[in-house]
């Protein structure tokens, strides 16, 4: 039986991947002439191969270790010396400890920087109601006040969709929080209580230390997950046709590809799409209409209405007149500044500052976020140049620049607004009665490294199941 695989991002890769061990002939379809997707690799102007892309993931879930382990490459951990910090009013501080996404058990945790009269507006949390998936923003302005999300759970939340608190679904980001919108009960109490539960269940340690990392990556970077994943499929004899776009597919299955010698029609058994949702959808949505089947055809508008978040990532190499601390820091919407975020990948990772040049640092700075339009409006030159001057300013430091690049992550990351949830069960009801159709990417259970492999790995499974059964 012969799977069409379209997409050839972490998801399609994961997907390709235990096909191929299931011993199923697999074809990927990528439109990109490079495999990756978000996971993107680069020289970094000779100095060290590194990230431009994603440059970790989390450590907490298994899926992207137990995968590592599978492809034999030894997971790197980051430095345990240097800690994120958090723009306000100009300043970096520490991001507060006691907080999930930024949203505080106690007042005394977030003191110094929420203003005085922000702790006291968040000391009186006013119940507001059974809410059905409210935005975060809204929901936690109403309970602590408006400055606890613009300053906190706005920029952590941007630190992991790109997006905004006001446009982003409790259940979807921040579901240990649903109960207390569902049941009318305190927030700061629920808090307080995850935080608590957290310091007893203990997980496991990096080897010879006694910290919990929060992220793993590799020697080179994330980049290498996808250049391995990519590596194992064509040894077990997967089929990759980069540049090739797959515009349509109908009833048969019968894939409408166009590459460089124009447009053909391929054939498939079974396909699985691993495409970003917008594209997903049109491909669910024109398959729909061809197979009759109005319920995958409105799956596929619902798809296709997934908003995405556009930004640029650029990666610097600086000489460092002193030293640098800090691992990165996050800055809140209403800071005034050009850059959103900035990584100190060096500082971050220890691989890394063992690769480059004594004296010097690797730098990475976020440009645009949801609904933003710098990248629209700047050239990459331009995009470096202000990132720099911004990072210099905000850090007050004037080292010299030796190498960037920008890399775009044009919709990368899908916004999980309020709906998003109960969008992605009516898709999935509809989906998951064609034993022949896999549907996968960072859309529907988590917009991390290991939700996508996860799905990919569950979504394989039910296919292979529903062969044999
Ligand atoms: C797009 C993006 C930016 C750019 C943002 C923009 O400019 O808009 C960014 C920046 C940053 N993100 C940062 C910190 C964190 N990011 C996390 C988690 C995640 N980030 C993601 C993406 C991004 N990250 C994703 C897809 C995850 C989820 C992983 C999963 O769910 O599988 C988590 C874990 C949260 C948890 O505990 O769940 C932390 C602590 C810091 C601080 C400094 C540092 O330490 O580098 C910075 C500059």
């Amino acid at each position: 039986m012969s799977t069409a695989v379209i997409g050839a991002g972490i998801s399609g890769l994961t997907a390709a991947f235990e096909l191929a061990q299931a011993g199923e002939k697999v074809t990927v379809y990528e439109a990109n002439h490079r495999v990756g997707g978000s996971l993107v690799g680069s020289d970094l102007g000779g100095y060290a191969h590194g990230d431009v892309g994603a440059e970790a993931s989390l450590y907490a879930r298994p899926e992207t270790r137990e995968l590592m382990q599978q492809l034999g490459l030894e997971p790197q951990y980051p430095s345990t010396e240097h800690k994120s910090q958090l723009l306000v009013g100009g300043q970096l501080m520490k991001i507060p400890a006691g907080t999930l996404m930024g949203v505080p058990g106690r007042h005394t945790d977030v003191t110094g920087v929420v203003s005085p009269a922000g702790v006291e507006r968040l000391q009186q949390e006013q119940l507001n109601g059974s809410q059905d998936d409210p935005s975060v923003g809204d929901f936690i302005a109403q309970r602590l006040g408006a400055e606890v999300v613009d300053t906190l759970v706005d920029p952590l939340l941007a630190g992991v969709y790109a997006g905004s608190a006001y446009h982003l679904s409790l259940r979807s980001t921040l579901p240990a929080l649903e109960t207390a919108a569902r049941e009318n009960t305190s927030v700061l109490d629920a808090v307080d209580q995850i935080l608590a539960s957290r310091k007893v269940t203990q997980g496991a340690n990096i080897p010879g230390t006694t910290a919990r990392p929060v992220f793993v990556s590799l020697d080179g970077g994330m980049n290498g997950l996808a250049r391995a994943l990519y590596e194992r499929c064509r040894e077990l004899g997967v089929t990759f046709r980069l540049g090739e776009k797959v515009s349509r597919v109908r009833a048969g299955y019968s894939l409408t590809v166009s590459g460089p010698q124009g447009e053909r029609a391929e054939v498939a058994d079974r396909v699985l799409v691993a495409t970003p949702a917008p594209v997903a959808g049109q491909l669910l949505g024109s398959l729909g209409e061809d197979l009759g089947n109005s319920e995958l055809a409105g799956a596929g508008v619902a798809l296709e209405r997934v908003e995405t978040a556009d930004s640029a990532v650029v990666t610097a190499v600086l000489e460092c007149a002193s030293e640098l601390t800090g691992s990165g820091f996050l800055i809140p919407p209403n800071e005034p500044t050009f850059i959103k975020a900035s990584t100190f990948a060096s500082n971050k990772w220890p691989w890394l500052q063992g690769r480059i040049p004594d004296g010097t640092a690797v730098v990475r700075m976020s440009v645009g976020r949801y609904r933003s339009t710098e990248l629209a409006t700047h050239t990459d030159e331009q995009l470096a140049q202000k990132s720099v001057a911004d990072w210099m300013s905000i850090t007050g430091r004037s080292d010299r620049v030796l190498h960037t690049e920008v890399w775009r992550h044009v919709g990368a990351l899908p916004q999980y607004q309020p709906g998003h949830a109960h969008m992605v069960s009516g898709v999935d009801s509809v989906v998951k009665r064609i034993p022949t159709l896999g549907l996968v990417g960072n859309a529907f259970e988590g917009v991390g490294i290991p939700a996508c492999i996860n799905r990919a790995r569950s979504e394989v499974q039910r296919l292979i199941t529903e062969r044999t059964a």
